[in-house]
């Protein structure tokens, strides 16, 4: 904060501001310009919350390459050890409406934007490994289905578990949440995934097959579900936690790795490497070191940033083609929707998305136009001087299709409660957390569940089954907000369960 005023206060026209125009009891109200001014303007103040990942946080900082991956990718952002680029980055809850709990029990994003030379390249990630479904047309059932209820309003275990027990894929990514993974202690001790199976290229067309991951130097850390209750009582303490972290110098970072495969192991595994429900297998890929996430400053000003953002998975650059499936078809198109409708079409002119270099043929729409291109052509091919496009003479040419099958694997999430979990500890909160969101559900949807847990693994079924019997004759917690702490309970200490990241482990 500036020591004095900033300067002389005006109307939003720039006419200087009289201070007997600050108050308007026993005035002419309406022929204060500066009082129409300011109540007319707050009824416009709110655009349309994103759809998904609508309460987050965001921060500056850069990416520094620590290592030579020019073999794998011709990317100038990834390219030329040492070299820092500008990122941006938005943390996220996908459930969370704007205002909601950082500390509830959800998946969460960690998108960069990085202000390439090359471009801007937007890295989408997710705190699970794993998505929940492999048809693009599910999206919206499946958001539908985990969001509030359209007749109460509430989050509904009911909706959830019916759509799982329709789409048994999608259990593999719940069992995930529902487990000590499903609340990160903060955004700062996570790591990401961008989840797909992305094509890189290098400059001389040969491609790779690469999975982006990035992890957390802090150590990644979980709540369990009671300290959780606890630490939301602050609905915002993820965004406080980043926020302080960064004002106190110390910087959040996060290595970027990618898992690689080879255009020959892609012919020969014995499993899809495109879907996106499972993990690689161990064995199939190398781990590549890339570089260095740091974030070193708070934006000045929220909305500004963090809600005019636009992250678009879509948005890569020259040697990084990117990801085949068809859920990521689906995605190079729907972001930029849900953007448009959020934002205006103009959304890559806002500022915190801007490129450092453009040259379009799309002109006016709503504002911001920026300089509209000037007098320049607004059509193409042209015999005026307008842009012209380049040759990328590394552009890989062998095209090949991904075809997804549609049998229903049990096997990833069985994986994942026997192995990928470290001890029995973590299965059994696993347990009775999936327990707990059986209680709100009909007798008949239990018995769906406790089917499908237990064909995924006898043991699951089994105990979330005794689990449930408890929980039925135990009075459920009060939400959150209701709980009372003792007043002098100095000693409640945080049994924050600081876990190995075993997701490197698959399959040993
Ligand atoms: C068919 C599949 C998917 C669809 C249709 C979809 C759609 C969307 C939409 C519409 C938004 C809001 C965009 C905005 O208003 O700015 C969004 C946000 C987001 N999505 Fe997806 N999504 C899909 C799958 C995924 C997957 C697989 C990932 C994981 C890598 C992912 C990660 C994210 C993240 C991190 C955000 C938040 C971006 C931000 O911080 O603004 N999504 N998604």
């Amino acid at each position: 904060m500036a020591e004095g005023p900033i300067g002389l206060l005006t109307t939003s026209s720039g006419k200087l501001v009289d201070i007997r125009e600050t108050i308007t009891l026993n005035s002419d109200s309406f022929s204060n310009q500066h009082h129409i001014d300011l109540v007319t303007h707050i009824n416009d103040e709110r655009i349309p919350e994103r759809v998904v990942h609508a309460k987050g946080g965001g921060a500056f900082g850069y990416f520094e390459v620590t290592h030579d991956v020019s073999k794998y990718t011709k990317a100038e952002v990834l390219n030329g050890v040492g070299k820092t680029t500008k990122v941006f980055v938005r943390f996220s809850a996908v459930l969370q409406n704007l205002g909601g709990n950082d500390a509830a029990r959800d998946v969460r994003g960690l998108s960069v934007k990085f202000y390439s030379k090359e471009g801007i390249w937007d890295l989408l990630c997710l705190s699970t490994p794993v998505f929940f479904h492999r048809d693009p047309i599910d999206f919206p059932n499946f958001i539908h289905s985990v969001k509030r209820n359209p007749k109460t309003n509430l989050f509904d275990f009911s909706t959830r578990w019916d759509f799982i027990t329709k789409k048994p894929e999608a259990l593999n990514g719940f069992l995930h949440v529902l487990s000590d993974y499903g609340i990160p202690n903060g955004y700062r001790k996570m790591d990401a995934f961008a989840i797909h199976t992305f094509v890189i290229n290098n400059k001389h067309g040969d491609k790779y097959f690469v999975k982006f991951n990035f992890r957390t130097e802090q150590g990644v850390e979980v709540l369990t579900t009671d300290e959780a209750a606890r630490v939301g009582r602050d609905p915002d303490h993820f965004n406080r936690d980043v926020y302080n972290a960064i004002e106190k110098k110390n910087y959040p970072a996060w290595r970027l790795e990618m898992d690689v495969m080879t255009m020959e192991t892609i012919k020969h595994i014995d499993y899809n490497p495109f879907e996106v429900t499972r993990l690689w297998k161990k064995g199939t890929y190398i781990t590549v070191p890339i570089g260095r996430l740091v974030l070193n400053k708070n934006p000045d000003n929220f909305f500004r940033t963090v809600e005019l953002s636009a992250f678009n998975p879509a948005n890569l650059v020259p040697g990084i083609p990117g990801p085949m499936d068809n859920l990521f078809r689906t995605r190079r198109s729907s972001y930029r929707d849900a953007q448009t409708y959020r934002l205006s079409i103009n959304h890559n002119k806002i500022k915190i998305n801007q490129p450092l270099y453009w040259k379009v043929y799309n002109r006016d729409g709503k504002p911001p136009v920026e300089e509209n291109m000037n007098d320049a052509p607004n059509y193409y091919p042209n015999s005026f001087s307008g842009p012209v496009p380049y040759i990328d003479p590394a552009r890989p040419k062998e095209r090949f299709t991904v075809f997804d099958s549609n049998a229903i694997d049990l096997e990833p999430a069985s994986y994942f409660y026997n192995h990928y979990l470290c001890d029995d500890g973590q299965r059994q909160r696993l347990v009775n957390n999936t327990a707990r969101t059986l209680v709100s559900v009909s007798p008949d949807l239990r018995r769906r569940v406790i089917r499908l847990l237990t064909l995924t693994d006898p043991q699951l079924g089994m105990k979330v089954e005794a689990g449930l019997e408890v929980a039925l004759e135990t009075p459920q917690p009060p939400p959150p907000n209701a709980i009372k702490i003792p007043r002098h309970n100095h000693k409640a200490r945080h049994q924050i369960c600081t876990i190995v990241n075993n997701y490197k482990n698959y399959y040993d």
